[in-house]
């Protein structure tokens, strides 16, 4: 696997990257827990990644600490919380919010989210000049240095353009598969690691719904068995993103799966270290 920008990095020398805490604001496929918003993560205080409907369980402090968000595709579930979180945080802070996306993403958010119908355009407010929010195109597999540590952009298989992101602290990898279906992105890019310490990975339905995975291009447990066996090893697998109407059988049928790497539920208020 080629990576531009940095080689191969030994992480432990690069300067700035320390280790690294996520801490989970929204990790379910729905609504439905009042507990458990959707697709939410805070990387170091200061990068947040997607801003679903977890971001409704940040306080102004939390948002205020944010500086960076990075956006794995458009759906609803992964950005509905952003246009909240720009328009609270531009009062305790001069600098812009920065959001990273694929330029597809960044299109359809200005078009449809930040087009002062839906929600005012916070690219020109309080001024072009000095604005509260800034895009930032990515493209994948070019490296990002943020909140000390450093993201690696990659496609999934997902209904509309969907990026994961590889982190890598000063001691350890993380990587986030966002929304998809069976990839060969995501192994392929994982098996390229010396190790990686976390995955968090998607089951949305459980697999009575297997033809709704396959259609809206998601995984079911069946799937992610596949998936998962396309990797040569993972410290600790996190299965997230379960649609809440079926969570309890989903998570049966996770918790029968075998691999010989453990296979852990996440939730909503979890920080994972590493
Ligand atoms: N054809 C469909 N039938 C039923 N539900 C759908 C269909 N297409 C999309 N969805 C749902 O809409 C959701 C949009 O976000 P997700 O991709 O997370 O998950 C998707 C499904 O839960």
């Amino acid at each position: 696997m080629i990576f531009s920008t940095v080689e191969q990095p030994d992480i432990v020398t690069l300067k700035g990257v320390l280790p690294a805490s996520l801490e989970v604001f929204g990790c379910s496929g729905s609504v439905g827990d009042p507990g458990n918003g959707t697709s939410c993560f805070l990387l170091n205080q200061d990068v947040l990644i997607d801003a679903g409907s977890g971001v409704m369980a940040m306080n102004t402090a939390q948002m205020s600490k944010i500086n960076h968000v990075l956006l794995t595709h458009t759906h609803l579930d992964h950005v509905s919380g952003l246009p909240f979180l720009v328009e609270s945080r531009q009062h305790s802070q001069a600098s812009p919010l920065y959001v990273y996306a694929q330029q597809k993403t960044i299109d359809v958010l200005r078009q449809h989210v930040f087009n002062d119908l839906i929600w005012p355009d916070f690219t020109a407010i309080p001024s072009t000049e000095s604005p509260a929010l800034k895009f930032v195109t990515i493209q994948p597999h070019v490296e990002l240095m943020l909140g000390g540590a450093i993201l690696i952009p990659f496609a999934v298989n997902h209904s509309v353009p969907t990026l994961g992101f590889v982190i890598k602290s000063s001691s350890g990898v993380l990587a986030i598969s966002s929304d998809t279906y069976l990839t060969d992105e995501l192994s392929q890019v994982l098996n390229s690691m010396v190790q990686v310490d976390h995955l968090i990975i998607e089951s949305s339905f459980s697999n009575k719904d297997k033809k709704l995975s396959e259609l809206t291009l998601h995984l079911c447990p069946s799937l992610l068995a596949t998936q998962l066996n396309k990797l040569d090893t993972c410290r600790n697998v996190w299965v997230s993103y379960l649609k809440e109407w079926d969570r309890i059988q989903t998570e049966r049928e996770i918790e029968d799966l075998e691999f010989n790497f453990p296979l852990k539920l996440l939730r909503q208020g979890q920080t994972i270290r590493f």
